[in-house]
């Protein structure tokens, strides 16, 4: 997908880019790839794929999620890595208040960079495990949404980001074609968490890149103070009756 491809495939979800927000794009392509020389950021470095997997596919949440385009909600995205959905997200809806959750430090730092020179503000980066910072009063039970890509299966991610979704909000599982499976094997800990599917949502990429499969699970009810358990817990002994 190029720029240009980018640029239309989102008018036609009536995202009219501004040349402010074409320019955001342009510098963080152009920020992932430099220091990805320098430090491992993905491996998805070749610009029509980086415009399709990384920054259309980020977007696709908005799709199916219109609240995301206009809406001044606080998100927190765990295991962003480079910035995978959030950032794509803000430059689309400076309204939002983002807080980013990554385990590694130079991943942090590097997001930390490309924050100001997109010049984007109501950004917090957070340096930890989520199995620790969902344990901090600061971000627990504090965000409308929650977003997690590519960072576990869903049995083990519940554990992580339910924990951050306040009571009435949403986390939104991004995930590939295998998400039926995932769903059927993660029942128990959303219910041990609070939460309730609430809808599943599929995206078909353009050029035949694959499904995309979201799981839409709503906050109930608190999520009980011993979870998330200790780091390294919740992927060694996904919670299962
Ligand atoms: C495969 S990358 C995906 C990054 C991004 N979401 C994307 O879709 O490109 C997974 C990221 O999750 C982070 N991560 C994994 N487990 C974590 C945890 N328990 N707490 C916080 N971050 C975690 C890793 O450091 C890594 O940056």
């Amino acid at each position: 997908m190029r720029p240009e491809e980018f640029y239309q495939a989102l008018a036609q979800k009536n995202i009219e880019l501004t040349d402010k927000q074409k320019e955001q794009f342009e510098i963080y392509f152009h920020e992932l790839v430099e220091t990805n020389k320098v430090m491992n950021l993905t491996t998805i470095t070749e610009i029509n794929q980086v415009y399709l997997k990384h920054f259309y596919d980020s977007l696709v949440l908005d799709f199916v999620d219109e609240r995301l385009l206009s809406d001044e909600l606080t998100l927190c995205d765990v295991g962003s890595g480079a910035g995978f959905p959030s950032i794509p997200l803000k430059i689309i809806n400076p309204k939002l208040k983002i807080t980013i959750i990554d385990s590694l430090n130079k991943r942090i730092k590097f997001l930390d960079s490309l924050v100001k020179k997109l010049e984007l503000d109501d950004v917090t980066l957070v340096h930890g495990r989520a199995e620790e910072v969902g344990k901090n009063k600061l971000y627990r039970e504090k965000f409308d949404i929650v977003t997690a890509r590519a960072v576990a299966a869903l049995n083990v991610l519940n554990e992580l980001c339910l924990p951050f979704t306040r009571v009435g909000g949403t986390f939104i599982a991004m995930k590939s074609e295998k998400a039926p499976e995932e769903v059927e094997q993660a029942k128990y800990s959303i219910q041990v968490l609070g939460g309730s599917i609430k809808d599943q949502k599929s995206f078909e990429l353009p050029n035949d890149e694959g499904l995309r499969n979201f799981v839409f699970i709503y906050k109930e009810k608190n999520t009980p103070a011993k979870y998330p358990r200790k780091p390294g817990t919740p992927s060694r002994k996904p919670l299962v009756k």
